[in-house]
């Protein structure tokens, strides 16, 4: 079984990807969070950065793209390509307003003929291997009969399924039953996505699915960069290692970073996922919130430490 780690838009930038590479076991497949796609685009300084493959250092990157226009998609996979990326994932899940009203990420599901043309165009000019991570509807869950019927039509890299429709937003649990009607009706290799936040969730899904080809985890891995390592059997992660990590994109974000501000936002939302691993987390997790420079921080840090992690 294969393992992912999601794309999480303001998280799993390069620096992220490369410090969870440097102090953990790697993910099988890294998927980049989303480039939009534009008329007469050009990748912005950031986009660049983050997907250059000269600053990732870690095994496989996928990039993403959001977008519903098919020459604007061409024109980007072929700056991919440049970059010497030979797969693309759409993303076909984002529930985002702004997204959506675009008729982009979840909004691609609303209008089955634009998507179907959108494949097509991609799948069959592009030269590019597609993959697609997709919700199973806007609404209702059982729009997916038809979105699938769109799917297998082509023949994709894989198909990545987090059950939720874009209504649910993050809310409500994954629909396995339409998982499950993907699982025996899909013509493309499926990967399961959603709420695996544990080996226990990975071993319950891996039991009723034990035919997909893999499972990507998004706020699980935030939250425990050592859970691919723990899936195949290693040892519960560590303070040591987490301290580590925590140093790595603690002084990496600081060098590429303008201002303390930006940093201390940037940690606090590694943190607002990593703390619960700590013990009694509430307090700690409450003074970096709180902490409104980086000496108040870096206090708060070093007593989440001294805390032990939950098992
Ligand atoms: C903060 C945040 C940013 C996200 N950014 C992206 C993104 O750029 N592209 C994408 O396909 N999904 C994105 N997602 C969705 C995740 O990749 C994943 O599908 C979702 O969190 C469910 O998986 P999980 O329960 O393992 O986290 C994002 C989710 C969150 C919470």
């Amino acid at each position: 079984m294969k393992l992912y780690l999601a794309p999480l838009e303001g998280i799993t930038g390069y620096i992220y990807r490369n410090a969870l590479a440097a102090v953990f076991e790697q993910p099988d497949k890294f998927f980049a969070p989303f480039i939009g796609t534009s008329q007469n685009k050009k990748f912005s300084n950031k986009e660049v950065r983050d997907i250059n493959p000269q600053n990732n250092k870690i095994n496989v990157l996928i990039p993403q793209l959001m977008t519903k226009q098919t020459d604007q998609a061409l024109s980007a996979m072929s700056k991919l390509k440049d970059y010497g990326y030979t797969e693309v994932n759409i993303n076909a899940g984002c529930p985002s307003g702004t997204v959506v009203s675009k008729g982009r990420g979840s909004g691609l599901l609303k209008n089955l003929e634009d998507l179907d043309i959108l494949l097509d165009k991609m799948v069959n000019e592009s030269g590019m291997e597609i993959s697609v991570k997709t919700r199973i509807g806007m609404y209702e869950p059982e729009e997916f009969y038809e979105i699938l019927e769109i799917y297998n039509k082509y023949n994709l890299k894989e198909l990545i399924i987090h059950p939720r429709v874009r209504e649910d937003f993050y809310n409500n649990t994954p629909n396995l039953e339409v998982f499950e009607y993907a699982y025996e009706n899909s013509k493309n290799k499926l990967c399961y996505n959603g709420d695996v936040n544990s080996v226990d969730d990975y071993n319950k899904i891996i039991k009723r699915f034990p035919n997909i080809d893999s499972v990507m985890i998004g706020r699980g891995a935030i939250t425990n960069p050592n859970i691919f390592s723990e899936i195949r059997g290693g040892e519960r992660v560590t303070k040591e290692k987490l301290y580590r990590f925590n140093e790595i994109i603690y002084n990496d974000y600081k060098e590429v970073m303008s201002g303390d501000r930006n940093l201390l936002f940037k940690m606090k939302e590694a943190w607002r996922y990593m703390s619960p691993l700590f013990e009694n987390y509430e307090k700690n997790w409450k003074r970096i919130k709180k902490a409104n420079d980086l000496i108040h921080f870096n206090n708060a840090i070093e007593e989440m430490f001294k805390c032990d992690i939950i098992n």
